[in-house]
């Protein structure tokens, strides 16, 4: 079966084919910078264990000029890995919020796309693109099943009082308000990767996702008991650009003494907060070249984000009663050995000690940081959002051809 893969952000798309139930990928590739001028594709095939990468530049105004593009891509003669548009069985969607409606990956219908609309403005950055990621796969797509997998899928697990806010009850029975966790492909999927790697599948872990969103999650015995975003992707830990925990009374106080309007706050918080707001960067890899040229404001952002994580390392090993490991992923958590380091100083009390040169080593799969006499392991787990998605898939699909016969 052939899985198309789409993760459309605001300014880009990721995405990967696989051949289930082949777990390698046919291509991947990367769409950045849509809608300015010299947006870049940098599309990658795998054939026969080679790998062939061709970059283009060019002006894509639009996602659908970029999932075209995309399209045209895999059917090129040469480097084409399908020729007809037909041969896509189905496009699995990342949508980052599924509210309460959807616990599950889920066939995507007029009547789920009406639902993933309404959710617009409880995730704001994503949502949109999400949305508009699947009305332009199914224009080019047209013979192939469309797919939602939700971030919010796998912290449905999480209990009442973790997820209930302390507002009065009809907020949440009526209007549905409580947290509802994302990136839970992410967690779920190193979540998985751990579990096997220990050897055991009844392990308390957190696994820390930190890319240009960043969030946490308690996992016992792979079941998601607590997560450090919220009602929205907003709160925890610092972000690129979102701000993470805030006392509510700084949004009252902005609107009726210094005379924001809502939406501005809304702007302020999502787009120019974070990282980006202590130091005007938000890719880390920008964050270190100033703390390397001695910028201690910057020094001081990064010990903001790594002390905020370690807090949510204490409260979580409290929520499991136990810890055996911990896990870090994607684009910082996976890279930046410097922010692991300091995230996991004077924690030995917890068991956790890292080995400095283990930490300082680059490879690609699962790799094990702690020291080895460290009661708690501490694990860099690459993410796979992508596989996980066609997974979900294949096994939603399948389960329904099963189900037909
Ligand atoms: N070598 C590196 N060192 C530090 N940070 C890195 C490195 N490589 C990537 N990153 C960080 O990873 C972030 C992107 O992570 P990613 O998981 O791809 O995020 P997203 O999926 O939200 O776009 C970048 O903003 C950058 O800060
Ligand atoms: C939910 C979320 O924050 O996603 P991303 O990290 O892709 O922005
Ligand atoms: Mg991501």
């Amino acid at each position: 079966m052939n899985i198309f893969v789409v993760n459309s952000g605001s300014s880009s798309i990721k995405y990967q084919l696989f051949k289930m139930p082949n777990d390698n990928p046919i291509c991947t590739g990367l769409v950045e910078r849509i809608g300015l001028e010299n947006s870049i594709i940098t599309h990658k095939v795998y054939i026969n264990s080679e790998e062939k990468v061709i970059k283009r530049v060019l002006d894509l105004v639009d996602h659908e000029a970029g999932l075209n593009e995309v399209a045209h891509l895999l059917m090129e003669p040469e480097i084409g890995v399908i020729q007809d548009p037909a041969e896509i069985n189905a496009v699995g969607h990342r949508v980052v919020h599924g509210g309460e409606s959807f616990a599950s990956t889920t066939i995507i219908t007029k009547e789920v796309k009406e639902e993933i609309k309404k959710l617009f403005s409880l995730a704001p950055l994503h949502n949109p693109a999400n949305y508009l990621g699947i009305e332009v796969a199914e224009k080019i797509f047209t013979k192939a099943k469309q797919v939602a997998v939700f971030d919010t899928a796998f912290h449905q697990t999480m209990p009442e009082k973790a997820f209930r806010y302390a507002i009065p009850q009809n907020l949440y029975t009526e209007m549905g308000i409580r947290a509802y966790g994302f990136h839970g492909t992410s967690h779920k999927y190193v979540a998985q990767q751990t579990l096997q790697y220990l050897n055991n599948k009844n392990a308390k872990i957190i696994t820390i996702h930190l890319g240009n969103g960043c969030s946490m999650a308690a996992v016992d015995s792979g079941k998601c008991i607590d997560t450090s975003m919220g009602f929205g992707p907003l709160s925890g830990l610092v972000m690129g650009t979102r701000s993470g925990d805030l006392d509510p009374s700084v949004i009252f106080h902005m609107v009726n003494q210094l005379g924001y309007s809502l939406d501005q706050v809304s702007t302020l918080l999502n787009k120019h907060s974070g990282m980006h707001g202590l130091t005007g960067f938000s890719d880390m890899r920008d964050i270190l070249k100033s703390i390397a040229e001695g910028d201690k404001n910057a020094k001081m952002a990064y010990d903001l984000y790594a002390y905020r994580i370690k807090k949510y390392i204490g409260a979580y090993a409290a929520v499991l009663n136990g810890l055996d490991a911990i896990v870090f992923t994607a684009g910082v958590g996976e890279n930046d050995s410097n922010i692991r380091q300091l995230i996991c100083a004077d924690m030995d009390f917890l068991g956790i000690k890292i080995n400095e040169e283990k930490n300082n080593i680059r490879s690609k799969g699962i790799r094990e940081i702690n020291t080895d006499d460290a009661r708690v392991k501490v694990l860099v787990v690459p993410t796979n959002e992508e596989l996980e998605i066609a997974e979900q898939c294949f096994e939603l699909l399948t389960e329904k051809a099963t189900a037909a016969v």
